[in-house]
């Protein structure tokens, strides 16, 4: 598959941070106006550099650690609108036709924002970003509570105020060492009882015992990463594959796995492109979806994504059509939105590129 078909195809993101895809200019142009002084580089190309090196450790935790730069230009309603519209359109050119993104609201409340307030800049962002490209990209938001604070069920109380005006579920993220997501059960009750969307991170830095839990205690529908169910996996000298229980029932119950290649090399969740779990999964007939989770920290892109995926295992187009109705299946939109996003904008953009 060529680079143009790649950029060309149709591509739905449902695992993206909002605080973890700025452009460097717009960092560094947002710290001089806010003031912020602690910017390892003044340089674009040097910054994007400085982020993906400083992510790149092996471990999720050091991983996390750039995100303070980002966050602490992220704190007045027109830095966080102005990054929302960037991110609409750096996705649109990339080819995304829809994007959930998500980001935590707790975050940006440093120079006096309510958590009300965050969210409608954020949306207001997205609109722009989404008119400005014309209407090629819809963008919907996901609000993250983080696992080691105390503030989760706070945010799925703000979801649930701000559902189906621009935020389609809740997520929870943070470092999983130490912060199991049953911690955050009140959030997740709150979100069932009132019949909203949420997936967990799990099986990013701990093994299946926390996708377990993140499935079987809290509910999740869809997981983050979720790699390491690979752990619940057999695999035969012949390629065949057994799956344990849990791996199966993720399976059978086509809970999607948000998998996102290059933040996985980065922390330490896989060894190299060639041995990714994606492709077993995919075998194996879970519901994949493919992602860039941060593309400033991992240096990534949803169309880089995909190339890699075409260098370790020889993905076309059929592969990315089904990574991407995956995505759309498994998106938090109502399901004739998904319906349409599928018959209207996938499938024959999918057909045109076999054309071409
Ligand atoms: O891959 C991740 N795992 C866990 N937490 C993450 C990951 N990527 C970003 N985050 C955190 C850092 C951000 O500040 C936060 C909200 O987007 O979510
Ligand atoms: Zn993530």
């Amino acid at each position: 598959m060529h680079l143009s078909d790649i950029l060309r195809a149709p591509k739905v993101v449902l695992h993206d941070h909002l605080d973890g895809g700025l452009r460097p200019a717009t960092i560094i142009e947002l710290a001089r106006e806010c003031g912020y002084r602690a910017l390892p580089s003044e340089d674009p190309a040097e910054l994007a550099v400085w982020f993906r090196d400083a992510a790149d450790s092996g471990s999720l935790e050091r991983y996390l650690e750039t995100f303070a730069h980002t966050c602490a230009v992220m704190q007045t309603r027109a830095a966080l609108e102005r990054v929302a519209v960037e991110c609409a359109e750096d996705l649109a050119a990339d080819g995304v036709v829809y994007a959930e993104i998500r980001y935590a609201p707790e975050q940006h409340l440093e120079a006096g924002l309510g958590l009300d307030e965050v969210v409608e800049a954020v949306n207001a962002g997205f609109r722009e970003g989404e008119r400005r490209t014309g209407g090629r990209i819809t963008v919907r938001a996901l609000l993250t509570g983080m696992r080691h604070t105390d503030r989760s069920l706070e945010i799925a109380e703000l979801t649930v105020a701000h559902r189906d005006r621009g935020v389609a579920g809740f997520d929870i993220a943070g470092g999983e060492i130490g912060n199991p997501p049953a911690r955050h059960l009140p959030a997740f009750q709150h979100l069932r009882r009132h019949n909203c969307h949420y997936t967990i991170h799990a099986g990013e830095a701990v093994g299946a015992e926390s996708v377990h839990e993140a499935v079987q205690v809290c509910g999740a529908e869809r997981i983050g990463h979720g790699v390491r169910i690979t752990d619940d996996i057999t695999v035969h000298d012949d390629g065949t594959a057994t799956l344990g229980p849990l791996a199966a029932y993720v399976r059978d119950n086509r809970i999607a796995l948000e998998v996102c290649p290059t933040s996985n090399l980065q922390t330490g969740a896989a060894k190299d492109y060639a041995t990714h779990p994606i492709d077993l999964l995919r075998r194996t007939g879970f519901r994949v979806t493919l992602n860039t989770d941060n593309r400033l920290v991992s240096g990534t892109s949803m169309g880089e994504e995909f190339a890699h995926m075409v260098t370790a295992f020889g993905y076309g187009p059929d592969v990315f059509e089904e990574f991407t109705v995956a995505a759309a299946e498994a998106s938090f939109l109502p399901l004739p939105e998904r319906r349409r996003l599928i018959d209207e904008v996938i499938r024959p953009g999918y057909a045109a590129l076999r054309e071409a």
